[in-house]
């Protein structure tokens, strides 16, 4: 049987992964599986999934997660050591389901030849894209988007030559706040933020869909998964979230990947590719639907959009910067310490303070300028407490 090691094992991600594991009895033993702070959920993971090793990236969890798989005959560790041992424990397939740049170093420590990284962490890509891509071209690892959007395009884009496409366009539900104007949209509060229209996320992920940064992260990411420049890439909104994503080619023709939304269905075109298994993921029934929609983002009250076009197109470190800047604000956000728009405001601030760089061309370097983006946008934080502008 084939072996599967799960990063980011207790998230959202890691859940739907397990809902796959169980559709599909046999298709994969479980290695390894790792998470960031949740004793408890890491080792209940560990054992219905039965694995040999589960991983605490909180260092100081290492006993607490010992004693709670005493018995099972799970081995386990803590702290950045084990993440690592946890990605590079033999496996055919490692899920990478952190959230954040935290995500990334683990994730290249599990480029191994032959295998497949089912990736769902994008702030690698944004943050070290060029440098990612080509050390798993280099190793001969297989990357596979899990990204819905991606995971739409990747296989669209198998309807014709790379040459021949013109245009990759992803779709954005739009978020919570789609039909809001900017002064409500200023007084948002995370609850209100926390509310998808259409996906069960994690935290971090749905406060990105509200400012549409997701998407912006997400335009980084393709570009460097499909190897094109940022000026073939669009985003368009699509309340429904039903076609993820589309490619037009030069002859006028356009694939499109459409699925219920539902992250039950990249996952399971990532673990069976270039299978198909049965799953019990939901089916789209389009008379159901009766409709589909699509209208153009609106950059004036989701400014993220145009910040990640910029860092995209400026070739360094500015997406490293953004990302970095980004998560810094959503936390910041998510305990109350500033408003809604005090998000974008950081980045931009934190994005005009540091005056760019090369791209990095290793972990080192990208967790480098992560860390120098992280000092500025802390600094820059009280700027924006009280202004929910
Ligand atoms: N959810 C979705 O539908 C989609 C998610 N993605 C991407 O997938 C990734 C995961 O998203 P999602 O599952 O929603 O996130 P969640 O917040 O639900 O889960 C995050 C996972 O990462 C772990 N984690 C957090 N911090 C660390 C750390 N420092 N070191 C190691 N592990 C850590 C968490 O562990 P613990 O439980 O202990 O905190 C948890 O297992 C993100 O990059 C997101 O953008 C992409 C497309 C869709
Ligand atoms: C499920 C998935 O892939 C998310 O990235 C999703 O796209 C978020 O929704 P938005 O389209 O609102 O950003
Ligand atoms: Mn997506």
């Amino acid at each position: 049987m084939k072996r599967l090691s799960i990063l980011g094992a207790t998230g959202s991600i890691g859940h739907s992964v397990r809902t796959l594991l169980a559709d599909a009895p046999g298709l994969y033993e479980v290695e390894a599986v790792a998470g960031g702070r949740d004793v408890a959920a890491l080792a209940e993971t560990a054992r219905a999934l039965n694995a040999r090793f589960a991983a605490i990236a909180d260092p100081a969890a290492g006993r607490a997660l010992a004693e709670a798989l005493a018995g099972s005959g799970i081995a386990s560790g803590a702290g950045p050591s084990a993440l690592i041992e946890a990605a590079q424990r033999e496996a055919d397939v490692v899920v990478s389901a952190i959230v954040g740049v935290a995500g990334l170093a683990p994730t290249v420590a599990a480029f191994a030849p032959g295998r497949r990284i089912a990736l769902a962490n994008k702030e690698c890509l944004v943050a070290a894209g060029a440098f990612f891509m080509a050390e798993a071209a280099r190793q001969g690892t297989e990357i596979l988007p899990v990204d819905s959007e991606h995971n739409a395009i990747f296989q669209a884009l198998e309807a014709g030559p790379r040459k021949a496409v013109e245009k990759i366009t992803l779709t954005a539900s739009g978020g919570p706040f789609r039909l809001k104007s900017r002064e409500e949209i200023a007084r948002a509060l995370p609850k209100d933020a926390l509310k998808h229209p259409n996906w069960s996320m994690g935290a971090k992920i749905t406060i990105d869909s509200a400012t549409l940064m997701n998407k912006g992260l997400e335009l980084i990411e393709a570009m460097h998964l499909f190897a094109l420049p940022p000026e073939r890439f669009d985003a368009v909104v699509h309340p429904e979230s039903v076609v993820h994503g589309l490619v037009s080619f030069v002859d006028g023709s356009v694939t499109a990947g459409l699925a219920m939304p539902d992250m039950c269905v990249p996952i399971a075109h990532c673990l069976a590719f270039p299978d198909r298994i049965v799953t019990s993921c939901r089916r789209l029934d389009l008379v159901a639907l009766g409709r589909l929609s699509f209208e153009a983002p609106d950059e004036a009250r989701f400014p993220a959009l145009a910040l990640a076009r910029a860092a995209m197109a400026a070739d360094g470190m500015a997406a490293t910067i953004l990302n970095a800047a980004n998560e810094v604000a959503v936390a910041a956000y998510l305990e109350g310490r500033i408003g809604f728009y005090g998000i974008t405001d950081t980045v931009a601030a934190t994005l005009d303070r540091i005056n760019g760089g090369p791209a990095p061309a290793s972990v080192a370097d990208a967790m480098e300028a992560d860390a120098q983006a992280r000092r500025a946008a802390a600094v820059l934080l009280p700027k924006f407490s009280a202004k929910a502008s």
